[in-house]
């Protein structure tokens, strides 16, 4: 029972056996957990693939070590703070400059149930880090993307969204805030804008997808003693970053699912989104609020 159990809660698998040498990857988070896992996947298929943290350091190792593992040498590692607008513009400035094209962007970079914090331009931290800084990296990344088609935009999201709501007036969690629910609203966030970027991108040669990769082992429980409890005692049950990783590889270099552009996936098959992460309204005014909040035209 425990065992069907097990594999009921971990299955998936990206079975692709697609090879990328040639295609440049981005990777948000990529110095630990699923972000590890996936860009160690990518580089495995021969991608040039560019790990986009905040810690260099924490980088640099991870590099070394996917380096070592893959014999793919072409592992770089670039500074994004995604809490920090300048050091997102930074980073694309840097990547523009240096590569000609951009196939696989995965922003896989995350924050949950930290206490009550603001990023450097004054946005609630989930909101922030996990929708608004990735939201900003893919505009200023899409003209590369579109030279570059057919290319795919992979947004790590969760099955938290089911109890996120767009709260218009308490975006930044002046009225009321718990970190919890923080997180779900901005996972909510991230498929509104997967949905919304998709319709878009409808005619160009760019896709993009929403996932849920699974209840993983990872860095991601660090602010929930709670959590970090569950996760000891359900250990058997929840899946390890390498098998997070698979609906974000499937999403990312599976051949023929450009026609659902758009869509939400968990275990490498379609998922069903809550009505909220459904409707059209609520994307198009977070899309039109985000891009007030980032000083950007909102006809991108
Ligand atoms: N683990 C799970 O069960 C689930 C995870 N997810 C999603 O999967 C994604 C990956 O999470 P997971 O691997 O589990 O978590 P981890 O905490 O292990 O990894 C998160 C990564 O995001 C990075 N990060 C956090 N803040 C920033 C920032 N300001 N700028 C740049 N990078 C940042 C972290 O960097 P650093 O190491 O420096 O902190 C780390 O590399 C997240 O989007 C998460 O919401 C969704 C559902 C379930
Ligand atoms: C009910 C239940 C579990 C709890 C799951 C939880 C609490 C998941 C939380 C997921 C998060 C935090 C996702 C982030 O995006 C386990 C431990 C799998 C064991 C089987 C039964």
């Amino acid at each position: 029972m425990g065992l069907v159990l097990r594999k009921m809660l971990s299955c998936g698998v990206c079975t692709s056996n697609v090879q990328l040498s040639g295609k440049v990857a981005i990777v948000t988070g990529a110095n630990t957990g699923i972000g590890k896992e996936t860009a160690k996947d990518l580089a495995r298929r021969g991608a040039r693939v560019y790990l986009a943290c905040r810690d260099m350091q924490k980088g640099e190792l991870v590099a070394s070590e996917i380096q070592a593992t893959t014999g793919n040498s072409q592992v770089l590692v670039r500074k994004l703070d995604l809490a920090d607008t300048k050091s997102i513009r930074a980073f694309a400035e840097g990547f523009l400059a240096e590569e000609k094209y951009l196939h696989i962007l995965i922003n896989n970079a995350g924050v949950m149930m930290c206490p009550y914090s603001k990023t450097a331009d004054g946005f609630e931290m989930h909101f922030g880090v996990n929708h608004l800084g990735h939201f900003l990296l893919t505009h200023l990344l899409l003209e590369k993307l579109k030279e570059s088609g057919p290319s795919r935009v992979v947004n790590v999201s969760s099955l938290a969204h089911h109890l996120g709501r767009i709260h218009f007036h308490n975006l930044h969690g002046e009225k009321f805030y718990s970190g919890g629910l923080a997180y779900c609203h901005s996972k909510l966030a991230n498929i509104l804008f997967t949905k919304e970027l998709a319709r878009r991108l409808k005619g160009s040669r760019v896709t993009t997808y929403s996932v849920h990769p699974g209840t993983v082992h990872s860095e991601l429980i660090r602010h929930s003693t709670a959590l970090k409890w569950l996760w000891q005692l359900f250990f058997f049950f929840i899946k390890t970053p390498q098998q997070g990783a698979q609906t974000s590889l499937y999403c990312a270099v599976t051949e023929g699912i450009e026609g659902l552009s758009g869509s939400h996936f968990s275990d490498c098959q379609l998922a069903w989104v809550s009505s909220q992460a459904g409707n059209e309204t609520i994307a198009r005014r977070l899309w039109d609020v985000s891009c007030d909040l980032l000083g950007l035209p909102m006809d991108w």
